[in-house]
């Protein structure tokens, strides 16, 4: 399975074009898809928009008419604001003599009667090329439809009046039985709260050419996968085995954030883990974490303390100053080793960006959208995933962008995370991933599957917390972190 946002889907199809499929053959394959959804239906009403959403519909109503199904096909375009192939399909309709009814306001009457003498009403007003609230006649339609309670309502592609990026409706949405989407899952379908409009979501693949991998479609990363790349622990191991890992985080102002990051890592199973900070911190490490070894942290620390370490984290918490700006350019610089590059050490990064250009060691980025904007510019989801696989492209970076379902890419494959739920939006959370994230980079982990792996676990173990509470704390998911390692392994 794939999950696309709407830029990528407008891409998808001018791919299947420029491959050399006329747009009305990749309708024929649409309906081609649908029509196994309709068998028990006799009476079919169709709804058809100015689009291709609505030339579905009518090629699925020409298909449904020839097999001996009552058919009523509604349209709510202007004729000169066509599509090609809605053109191309209507052409036929009247050909066939196909028993049409044109929406406007004085049809609007007939139109909510006529639909209580049908078994399933088909919304195909609009797919993903639907960008703002719905206007005119079609909102007026859309809410028609919800109030009937008659028959089915069977929404092709998505439910009209729904976001395809963000699973938000506009001012009015289809609320449907069912969803027949075609090609790939639309990036709003991850949003638990579009289901309500969805209804059951049944994904359909076009019998034509697949482009899902060049258009960097995300693949999901579930249970499953993270079962199968979690390393069983050996059984000579000790804790050379695991990693040394070297974390450079907190201040005086945030403490809390080195603290959580390096419990994080212990508990993922990391050998030795150092912390480089203020004073303040290691006093309360020693509590807080007594497994953690410490440094004190300044200007002049010593790069050779990084040469025998498997992995740095390097930001959570790590407060902005002159100081911290010097020593985190000089290290980001310098340091070959892999890292986690996370909170205040991205600002630095962000004003620095030949240090991008030029660094050497793998890298990991984890900015949730905000940090993000740092470094690039987008006004929408569907914008900031195109931003975020050039740039970790370009950069040859594994981006870990922070947010519901976090988005992972390394510019040539991307991922979406399987776990995780609103309970976790709270302060800690984000150091959290960075520890668990430079664990699994330490124990020998590649980088991509670190973090990877790591997102998945902690939003695992956020639900796990989830389940028995409204909120989410950090220390709570870092207490289930060895737990839900177990159950993964030996479920
Ligand atoms: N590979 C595939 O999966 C295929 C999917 N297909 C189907 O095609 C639609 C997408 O078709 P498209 O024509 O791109 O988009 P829509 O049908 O959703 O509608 C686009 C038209 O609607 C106008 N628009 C946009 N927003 C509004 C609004 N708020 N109010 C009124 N009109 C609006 C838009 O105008 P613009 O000026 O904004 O461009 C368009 O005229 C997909 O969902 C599938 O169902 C095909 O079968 C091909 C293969
Ligand atoms: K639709």
């Amino acid at each position: 399975m794939y999950i696309a946002t709407s830029k990528q889907l407008k891409r998808y199809d001018r791919a299947l074009l420029d491959y050399g499929y006329s747009i009305e053959e990749l309708v024929d394959k649409a309906s081609d898809c649908l029509i196994k959804h309709f068998h028990h239906y006799r009476k079919v009403m169709i709804v058809c928009g100015p689009g291709n959403n609505g030339a579905d519909g009518i090629s699925l109503g020409i298909k449904l008419f020839k097999e001996g199904k009552e058919v009523l096909l509604c349209y709510s375009g202007l004729p000169e604001k066509l599509s090609q192939a809605n053109n191309y399909y209507v052409q036929q309709v009247d050909n066939l003599g196909i028993e049409t009814l044109f929406l406007d306001e004085e049809s609007l009457d007939e139109f909510q009667r006529r639909m209580n003498d049908y078994d399933v009403v088909v919304d195909a007003l609009f797919g993903f090329g639907l960008n703002s609230d719905l206007r005119g006649i079609v909102k007026y339609v859309v809410d028609a439809i919800n109030n009937t309670m008659e028959n089915d309502v069977i929404s092709i592609d998505i439910p009209t009046g729904l976001n395809p990026d963000t699973g938000n409706p506009y001012n009015s949405c289809i609320c449907a039985l069912q969803t027949i989407t075609l090609t790939a899952y639309k990036l709003a379908f991850l949003n638990p709260d579009s289901s309500l409009y969805t209804g059951k979501i049944s994904l359909e693949l076009l019998d034509a050419k697949s482009f899902h991998e060049e258009m960097l479609f995300s693949q999901p990363i579930d249970y499953k996968w993270a079962k199968y790349h979690l390393k069983e622990r050996v059984y000579d191991g000790h804790k050379g085995t695991y990693g040394k890992i070297i974390h450079v985080t907190g201040c005086y102002h945030y403490r809390g954030a080195a603290l959580l990051a390096s419990k994080a890592a212990l508990y993922t199973g990391s050998g030795l883990v150092t912390v480089c900070s203020n004073e303040k911190v290691i006093d309360a490490l020693s509590l807080y974490c007594p497994e953690a070894t410490s440094m004190v942290r300044n200007t002049y620390l010593d790069e050779k303390v990084f040469h025998d370490k498997d992995a740095l984290l390097l930001g959570s918490g790590l407060g902005l100053n002159e100081e911290n700006e010097q020593l985190m350019c000089r290290l980001l610089k310098n340091i070959k080793i892999p890292t986690v590059i996370d909170g205040d050490a991205l600002t630095i990064l962000s004003k620095h960006l030949e240090l991008l250009e030029n660094h050497e060691g793998p890298w990991i980025l984890t900015p949730h959208h905000g940090e993000f904007k740092r470094f690039v510019n987008f006004s929408n989801i569907s914008e900031m995933i195109d931003q975020a696989n050039v740039f970790a492209k370009k950069y040859h970076i594994i981006l870990v962008l922070k947010g519901p379902h976090t988005f992972i890419s390394d510019g040539y494959e991307t991922y979406r995370i399987d776990s995780g739920n609103r309970g976790m939006s709270s302060a800690g959370m984000g150091d959290t991933l960075a520890g668990i994230i430079s664990s699994f980079l330490g124990q020998g982990y590649l980088p991509k599957e670190a973090a990877l792996l790591g997102t998945y676990l902690h939003g695992l173990c956020g639900d796990e917390v989830y389940k028995e509470n409204y909120t989410v704390i950090a220390s709570k998911v870092i207490e289930k972190i060895p737990m839900m390692m177990k159950k993964l392994k030996e479920d």
